[in-house]
C-alpha cells in the first residue's frame, strides 16, 4: 500500500521555501495585517506625513505590485497561493507596512484585474533566465517544456547544446530570454573545460544580465555525496558567488519513482524529494563557502520538472507531477516571484537588500496529508501482556485454537505411518542417477516438512497447556517464536534473541561486525544497531540504534516502545513509537499511543488512539483518530478499518479515512487481500494484492499493489513485488534469494543483457528509462 500512497503523496515539491504560509504579518500581534481591508488602520494618517520621495517609493511598489497579480491571473493562480502571499506581504514590508490610498492591496487587486479584462498588452515585464547544470541533465528539454514549443534541440546520446545560445519567445505576454549553455562537468579533472564554457557564459551574461539562474539536475540520480562540488566551485568563482542569490535548483525527471530505501521498501516521494533537494542545496551552500547558506531557512528554493512527453497532464493540458501538481505554472511564478522582488528591492536602501532565499525559507509548510493518510490508515497490533506478566495473551487464543484443531491429527498420523527412512551420506548421493536423486530430495523435502508441522503442534500444545495452568514464562514465550499473528499474517511480536550485525556481502576487515558480537541479553530491552546498506567502502554502516521494551503498566495495561535514532554527520532522524493498551472485556481493546516522527525535515508529534471489536468470531472492526503537530500545523484524522478473516488461508483488511489541516482534506481508502500457504509458517509463501485511492486537492490518485513471496524449487525463493498508478507510473521490484551458484551467476547476467538490448533499443531504453 506504501508505494501507491507514496507515489501520490504531494510533498515538499517546492522544497522548506514553498510552504504554504499564513501571512507572517498576521501572526505577530504588533503587525499590522496587510491583508485587512484599507483604511481600517491608521495608514491615512501617516501617509500625509510622507516625503515626496517617500510618496515615490510607494507609488512605485503599488505599480509593482499590479504587475505581480496581473502576472499571478495569467499563470492562473489565485492571491491566496502561499508564494503568492509570501511576495505580496514582503513587498508591504520594503513599503513599511503602510495600508494608506497610496498602498492599499484592495485596490491594487482591483486594478490588476481591471487591466487583465482590459486585455492591454502594457505589462512591461521581461525575464532573463540563464540555465546551468550538467550534461543530459534536461536543460533544454526544460527550456522547451518553458515555451511549449521545440525551441531548441536535445539529444539522449551525444552533448545537445555544444555553444551558449539565446532563445526568445513569449509566455502568456511575458516576453522571456533564455540562455542554454553547454553541460558541464562534475569531475575536478574536467574543470578546465568547464572554466572555457563559463567564461563564454560570462560573456554572454554581461549584454544579458540574468534575472533567474536555473540549476537543473536530476531528481533520480543517486549520488548521496557532494560529487559535484569541483563543478559548483567553477560556477562560482567564473560567475560569483552572487549568481546563487536568485538560483532556483530546477530537478528534471521528477515523474521517477523513487528508490528503494534501507527498510527495501521504496522511499515516499515526500522523502524523496526532500533528500535530493537537500544533496544539491547542500553543495551549493558548501560550494560558495557561506554556512548561511547551509541553513534550511536560507537555502536555494527548489522546483521540479518532468520532461517527459508521455507525462500526465491535467484537464488543462498541463504536465502534472506524481502528487497531481502542474508544474510549469509553479516554476514561472516562482521565478516571476524572484524578478518582482529584485525590483522592489532595487527600491529600498542598500543596506537592506532582499534575499528571496529568506523570503521563501518560513518554517511552515503545507503538511503532506496523503503521506499522513497512508499512515494512519495502516492497520496497527494493540500491545499485549505476555503470560509472564499476567494476560492471557488475547487474540492469540484464537489462533492456538485455529492452528489446532482438525486436519492436526491426520498430518501428525501421517508422518508416524511413514516408513522408516534412512538419510543418506553425501558420497552415496553422489553415485545416484539424476531421476533418483530427484525423487530422493522430493521425499526428503516432504519428511522434513511433515516433521516441522509435528514439532510445531506439540509445541503450541504445550504452550496452551501450560497457558491454563497459567505457567509459562516470557522466555518459554519468546523461544515458541511461531505464534502467527493473524493481523499481521506473520510471526507475533514476541521477545527474541538479539540479531547478530550483518555481514557485509564482501570480506572487510575493518568491518565491526567481523570483531564484535552480540551476547545473548538477559534484560527485556531489545537493542539492535540500525544498518545502512547504502554505506561507502570502509564505511561501518551503522549510524544509529533501535531499542524496543515491553512492559505492563500498573500490572494491568500492556505498552510497548520503539525508538529509533540515526545520525550521521549531516543528518539526525527520530523515531519514536509508543502505545499503551487497555482491554474491554474479552472482544475490545483500546490503545492510545504518541509517536515522534520524521516528515521531511521537520519532526512531527503524533497522538493517537484507537478501539478495535471483535463483533464475530472472525471479523473485528476497528475506529480511531490522530492528532499530528508538524510545524505550526495540526492535522487531524479519522478512520475506520474492518478485518476478515475468511478461512485460515484468505484475510480481507478494509479501511477508509481522512485527515484535514488547514480547511483542507485529504481521503482514502484501502483494500487489501492476503492469502497464505495451508501450512503457514511452515510454508512461507504467501501474497497480497492491495488497492488504494486517495483523493486529495480535486485529483483522485489510485493504486494497486501486488506483493508475492514464492518458493522455487529446494533453495530458492522469488519476492515479487508490483506497483501501479493510474498515472500509469509504477514499479517492479523482482528479489531472488538461492544457495544455487548458477542460478546467481544467471542473475548477475540480466544487468548486461539489459545493457545490450538498451544499447541495440537505444529509443526504447531513453522512453522507459522511468516509466
Ligand atoms: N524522462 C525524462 N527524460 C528527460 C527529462 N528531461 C530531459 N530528458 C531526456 O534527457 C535527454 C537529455 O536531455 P537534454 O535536454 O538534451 O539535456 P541537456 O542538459 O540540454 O544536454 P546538453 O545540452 O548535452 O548539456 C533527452 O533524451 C531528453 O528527452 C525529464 O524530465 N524526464
Amino acid at each position: 500500500m506504501d508505494q501507491s500512497f507514496s507515489q501520490s503523496s504531494a510533498l515538499l515539491v517546492w522544497g522548506h521555501h514553498f510552504r504554504s504560509l499564513k501571512p507572517p504579518a498576521a501572526r505577530g500581534p504588533n503587525r499590522t495585517n496587510i491583508f485587512a481591508p484599507s483604511g481600517l488602520t491608521s495608514g491615512r494618517e501617516t501617509e500625509t506625513n510622507l516625503s515626496e520621495e517617500e510618496k515615490k517609493k510607494l507609488e512605485k511598489l503599488q505599480q509593482i505590485r499590479v504587475k505581480f497579480l496581473r502576472l499571478v491571473h495569467r499563470l492562473g493562480h489565485s492571491s491566496e497561493d502561499s508564494i503568492v502571499a509570501q511576495v505580496l506581504y514582503r513587498l508591504a514590508v520594503v513599503a513599511g507596512r503602510q495600508t494608506g490610498q497610496l498602498f492599499s492591496l484592495d485596490d491594487a487587486k482591483r486594478t490588476a484585474l481591471q487591466l487583465e479584462e482590459e486585455g492591454k498588452d502594457d505589462l512591461n515585464f521581461t525575464l532573463n533566465i540563464l540555465v546551468l547544470g550538467k550534461a543530459g541533465v534536461g536543460k533544454s528539454a526544460t527550456i522547451n517544456s518553458i515555451f511549449g514549443d521545440e525551441k531548441t534541440s536535445i539529444h539522449a546520446f551525444e552533448p545537445g547544446t555544444t555553444s551558449v545560445k539565446e532563445i526568445v519567445g513569449t509566455v502568456d505576454g511575458v516576453k522571456i530570454r533564455v540562455i542554454d549553455t553547454p553541460g558541464l562537468k562534475s569531475s575536478g579533472m574536467e574543470q578546465g573545460t568547464n572554466r572555457k564554457v563559463l567564461s563564454s557564459i560570462k560573456k554572454f551574461t554581461k549584454t544579458c544580465s540574468p534575472d533567474i539562474v536555473l540549476y537543473v539536475d536530476r531528481l533520480d540520480s543517486q549520488t548521496r555525496d557532494l560529487n559535484d562540488l569541483p563543478l559548483l566551485r567553477s560556477i562560482s568563482t567564473a560567475l560569483g558567488s552572487s549568481i546563487w542569490r536568485s538560483a532556483i535548483v530546477t530537478l528534471t525527471h521528477a515523474a521517477s519513482a523513487p528508490p528503494d530505501g534501507p527498510s527495501g521498501s521504496p522511499f515516499s516521494y515526500e522523502v524523496f524529494v526532500a533528500q535530493r533537494s537537500h544533496v544539491v542545496q547542500q553543495s551549493i551552500g558548501q560550494a560558495v563557502g557561506d554556512m548561511r547558506l547551509m541553513n534550511p531557512s536560507l537555502m536555494n528554493p527548489v522546483s521540479l520538472v518532468e520532461n517527459h512527453s508521455a507525462c500526465r497532464k491535467n484537464i488543462d493540458g498541463q504536465k502534472v507531477l506524481p502528487n497531481g501538481q502542474a508544474w510549469r505554472p509553479q516554476l514561472l511564478l516562482l521565478s516571476y516571484s524572484i524578478k518582482i522582488l529584485a525590483e522592489a528591492s532595487s527600491l529600498s536602501k542598500p543596506q537592506d537588500p532582499l534575499d528571496h532565499r529568506k523570503l521563501f525559507g518560513f518554517r511552515v509548510r503545507s503538511p503532506p496529508l496523503p503521506y499522513m493518510l497512508s499512515w494512519l490508515l495502516q492497520s496497527r497490533t494493540h500491545p499485549k501482556l505476555s503470560t509472564e506478566q499476567g494476560g492471557d495473551n488475547g487474540d492469540s487464543d484464537i489462533d492456538l485454537a485455529d492452528l489446532s484443531d482438525s486436519d492436526q491429527e491426520e498430518d501428525e498420523d501421517e508422518y508416524d505411518q511413514l516408513p522408516p527412512f534412512k538419510p543418506l551420506r553425501r558420497a552415496q548421493i553422489a553415485k545416484l542417477s539424476k531421476d533418483q536423486r530427484k525423487a530422493y530430495f522430493e521425499e526428503y523435502d516432504y519428511r522434513v516438512k511433515l516433521l516441522q508441522k509435528k514439532q510445531w503442534r506439540e509445541e503450541l500444545r504445550r504452550m496452551k497447556e501450560l497457558k491454563k495452568k497459567g505457567k509459562v514464562t516470557a522466555e518459554e514465550y519468546g523461544d515458541m517464536g511461531e505464534d502467527v499473528d493473524q493481523e499481521n499474517g506473520g510471526p507475533a511480536a514476541v521477545p527474541v534473541a538479539l540479531p547478530d550485525m550483518v555481514l557485509p556481502p564482501s570480506f572487510d576487515g575493518d568491518n565491526p561486525a567481523y570483531r564484535y558480537r552480540f551476547l545473548e541479553p538477559s534484560s527485556q530491552l531489545l537493542a539492535r544497531p540500525v544498518l545502512d546498506t547504502h554505506g561507502w567502502d570502509h564505511d561501518c554502516g551503522y549510524d544509529g540504534v533501535n531499542l524496543e521494551q515491553s512492559l505492563a503498566i500498573a500490572s494491568r495495561f500492556p505498552a510497548a516502545v520503539t525508538v529509533q535514532v540515526t545520525k550521521d554527520k549531516k543528518e539526525f532522524n527520530l523515531n519514536l513509537d509508543s502505545s499503551i493498551a487497555a482491554k474491554h472485556g474479552d472482544n475490545g481493546s483500546s490503545m492510545a499511543g504518541f509517536d515522534i516522527q520524521n516528515v521531511g525535515k521537520q519532526l512531527a508529534y503524533i497522538l493517537r488512539g484507537e478501539t478495535k471489536f471483535k463483533n464475530f468470531k472472525r471479523n473485528k472492526t476497528t475506529a480511531g483518530v490522530s492528532v499530528i503537530f508538524l510545524g505550526e500545523n495540526i492535522v487531524t484524522g479519522f478512520k475506520l478499518e474492518d478485518q476478515i478473516a475468511l478461512g485460515k488461508r484468505l484475510m480481507l483488511v478494509g479501511s477508509t479515512g481522512t485527515v484535514r489541516s488547514q480547511s483542507v482534506s485529504a481521503y482514502g481508502a484501502n483494500l487489501e487481500v492476503r492469502l497464505r500457504e495451508a501450512d503457514f509458517p511452515i510454508g512461507q509463501d504467501q501474497s497480497s494484492l492491495g488497492l488504494s485511492l486517495v483523493k486529495w486537492r480535486g485529483d483522485l490518485a489510485l493504486g494497486a499493489n501486488l506483493q508475492s513471496q514464492i518458493s522455487v524449487g529446494r533453495n530458492s525463493k522469488v519476492a515479487i513485488r508490483a506497483g501501479l498508478n493510474n498515472k500509469l507510473s509504477g514499479q517492479i521490484t523482482v528479489r531472488t534469494s538461492t544457495s544455487d551458484q548458477l542460478q546467481i551467476a544467471l542473475v548477475g547476467i540480466l544487468p548486461v543483457v539489459m545493457a545490450i538490448y538498451k544499447i541495440i533499443c537505444p529509443g526504447v531504453s531513453d522512453n522507459y528509462s522511468m516509466y
